[in-house]
């Protein structure tokens, strides 16, 4: 499957908006690749397919973590965290994506994970910042983008966490493990 009918199988699987978001994505997800001297096209496959399954209904996403054994402890989670691992799967198994480094770019975008892959941090970051975003506290997250993906992807999380905590929800405690990975990192 080339990239052209993985962009049209794509786009048809979510809402305008969604594609518009997914396009910021891909365009960032470059420019964070160019700058910080990673692979330019494992970046655009991944920020191309990062949101595959986020307009799937909840009960379709239930089914295939159920199903296809990914990780249960998502159940018990913010549901916003399933479409990542959902996604994954599916880019897998519906277009025979198996470059396991861009699934896991897609896996974990939404939560990060301990020891993230330079490509982890793009596609992530790139989702925190597209131009479409408008959130407070993302041009901060814009202007340390441009000093280090560490720094910025430290502050995005923090950001979500504090949401969290602000709206009394549940925790995905990989995401807590990632910040404190990505600290460490920058000492
Ligand atoms: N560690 C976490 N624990 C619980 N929920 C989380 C966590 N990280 C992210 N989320 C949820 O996921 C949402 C992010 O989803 P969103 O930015 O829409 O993802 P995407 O645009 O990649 O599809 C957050 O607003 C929050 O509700």
């Amino acid at each position: 499957m080339n990239l052209e009918m993985l962009r049209e199988a794509t786009r048809a699987q979510m809402p305008d908006k969604r594609w518009k978001h997914t396009l910021g994505v891909v365009e960032t997800a470059i420019k964070l690749a160019k700058r910080y001297g990673g692979d330019s096209a494992k970046s655009e496959l991944a920020a191309l397919l990062h949101d595959y399954s986020k307009a799937w209904a909840i009960d379709r996403m239930e089914a295939v973590i159920r199903e296809n054994r990914l990780p249960p402890e998502l159940l018990v989670h913010d549901k916003e965290l399933w479409h990542a691992h959902v996604g994954a799967w599916a880019v897998r198994t519906e277009h025979g994506i198996e470059d396991v480094e861009v699934l896991d770019a897609i896996r974990y975008h939404t939560s990060g994970r301990e020891g993230m892959t330079q490509l982890d941090k793009i596609v992530c970051l790139a989702d925190y910042i597209e131009p479409g975003r408008d959130f407070p506290g993302v041009d901060r997250l814009r202007e340390l983008a441009k000093q280090s993906l560490e720094k910025a992807l430290v502050a995005a999380f923090d950001s979500t966490i504090e949401v969290l905590i602000q709206r009394g929800k549940r925790i995905f405690p990989q995401t807590v493990i990632a910040r404190n990975d990505l600290i460490a990192q920058l000492k």
